[in-house]
């Protein structure tokens, strides 16, 4: 299908492009306008899908452009992003009709987990066919020899329909992977469509892969087609496999075997044509042996295991990646011909990456939304690195321990006692106390990891 469509309105053109950007990485269309007027003359002129916009703005602001858009696109939601958050402001902002209300800085899955659900709530996005990807998108890239090896068992399995099993720290490419696979299969012009397992409570994740029958809950006004069923003739991706509960394991081990599935509410078995890839950062072999994965599900999925390296182990990929990106966003920045120096590259080969491609993605984003020359060197690269571990409360290049007087030890503990509260309260249930502390449940399996609380 042609993909969604996302106008971002901000008169902070830095942050404007850089969420237009983000928004593009995770295969939309976006837009990046810099005030309410110039986002209703884009209304006018072209189909868009959803709308992010900034409160404060010089002219029209977010509430009026809100309002205006409530009038005359009602379909199209709208979702509020603020540095200046405030209850009343988020209660008249929600009573005027926007979707959601996002603060700054804004958190990369938040804003992804926001918009596909506000995407969901428009009609005219879900009566949309699913995803057929150009042939060759989103390719692997990399020539280190631990890539070489991912790609050539890659191109082993394309033809055929076994099903991969995808393994990797998180930001290796594994949904870059998946994709690839399924441009290389036979499938190649039959639907690619993706599941983010962890994205979702339980039965949202039910009712999203299966799809259910009208009445099958309050609410269930017509049928819906699960994503499970929009697959047929394709390629299903189940990324974050290992995040799935034990009742849903057990519906997913029928369709695997079986290739049938029964829609919520439903009462007949339904027969589908897919190819499964599904991937996970877990270490499932673990889970198997603690008993919170199944094992016959396992060896299911795990027909094929194919790992995507870290980063840090691709050698000289860093610098292939690293001036792939900076072309591509330097174009789209309007700063074409920029590059990076050698000591430039030699600053991104220092770096370990423990957020792999994508980290390395960001930060060159990044580079070439402050660059200010036409060459990026070592010097920009470290002020970048160290401004970026100064947030993550992660020293750059070597892991000294915290120090207990900085502000982010102060905010690292504040998280940890946060999340350990909301997991208390909400007695162990991950989804539960992600919506307690109003994130995604991504972001919490993220966060888990990030402050070693798992
Ligand atoms: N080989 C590659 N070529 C181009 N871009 C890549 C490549 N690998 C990864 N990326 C980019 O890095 C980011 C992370 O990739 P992807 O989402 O596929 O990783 P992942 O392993 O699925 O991460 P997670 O486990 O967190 O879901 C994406 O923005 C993707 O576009």
């Amino acid at each position: 299908m042609s993909k969604a469509r996302v106008l971002v309105v901000d008169d902070d053109r830095a942050v404007g492009l850089v969420l237009a950007s983000l928004l593009k990485q995770a295969g939309y269309e976006s837009h990046h306008v810099a005030s309410g007027e110039d986002a209703l003359a884009a209304l006018a002129s072209r189909a868009i899908d959803v709308v992010i916009s900034d409160v404060r703005m010089p002219g029209m602001d977010g509430m009026e452009l809100l309002g205006e858009v409530k009038q005359r696109t009602p379909d199209v939601p709208v979702l509020l992003l603020t540095a200046h958050g405030s209850v009343p402001l988020a209660v008249e902002a929600m009573k005027a009709g926007a979707a959601e209300f996002l603060l700054k800085p804004f958190d990369r899955d938040e804003v992804l987990f926001t918009v596909e659900k506000a995407l969901a709530t428009n009609a005219r996005v879900a009566a949309r066919p699913p995803d057929a990807p150009v042939r060759g998108e989103g390719q692997v890239l990399g020539d280190s020899d631990a890539m070489r090896e991912t790609i050539a068992r890659l191109k082993k399995a394309a033809p055929t329909v076994a099903t991969v099993l995808l393994r990797g720290e998180s930001g290796t490419g594994k949904e870059v992977a998946a994709r690839t696979l399924h441009g290389w299969s036979p499938r190649h012009a039959g639907p690619f469509v993706a599941v983010h397992c962890a994205a979702l409570p339980d039965n949202l994740l039910e009712s999203e892969l299966f799809g259910y029958e009208k009445g099958a809950f309050t609410g269930a006004t017509q049928r819906k087609p699960g994503r499970v069923e929009l697959a047929q003739g394709g390629t299903l991706f189940l990324d974050e496999i290992g995040d799935i509960s034990p009742a849903v394991q057990v519906k997913l081990l029928r369709l695997l075997q079986e290739k049938e599935f029964q829609r919520l509410g439903g009462t007949s078995a339904e027969k589908v044509d897919v190819r499964f890839v599904a991937a996970t950062h877990r270490d499932l072999e673990a889970m198997v042996e603690d008993g919170t994965f199944r094992e016959d599900l396992f060896y299911r999925l795990n027909v094929v295991p194919v790992w995507m390296p870290p980063l840090r182990e691709r050698g000289d990929d860093v610098a292939l990646l690293a001036n792939r990106f900076c072309a591509e966003l330097a174009d789209q920045n309007g700063r074409a011909g920029l590059r990076f120096a050698a000591d430039g590259i030699a600053a991104l080969r220092a770096h370990d990456w423990p957020g792999n491609v994508r980290e390395l993605q960001n930060l060159v984003e990044r580079l070439v939304v402050f660059a200010e020359g036409d060459a990026i060197r070592a010097s920009d690269v470290e002020r970048e690195l160290g401004a970026r571990s100064a947030r993550n409360g992660r020293p750059s290049g070597s892991p000294a321990p915290i120090d207990a007087g900085t502000l982010d030890a102060h905010r690292v503990e504040a998280e940890k006692g946060a999340i350990r509260d909301a997991l208390a309260r909400a007695q162990g249930n991950r989804t539960q106390a992600a919506r307690l502390l109003g994130i995604s449940r991504r972001t919490l399996y993220n966060k888990l990891a990030e402050l070693g609380l798992e």
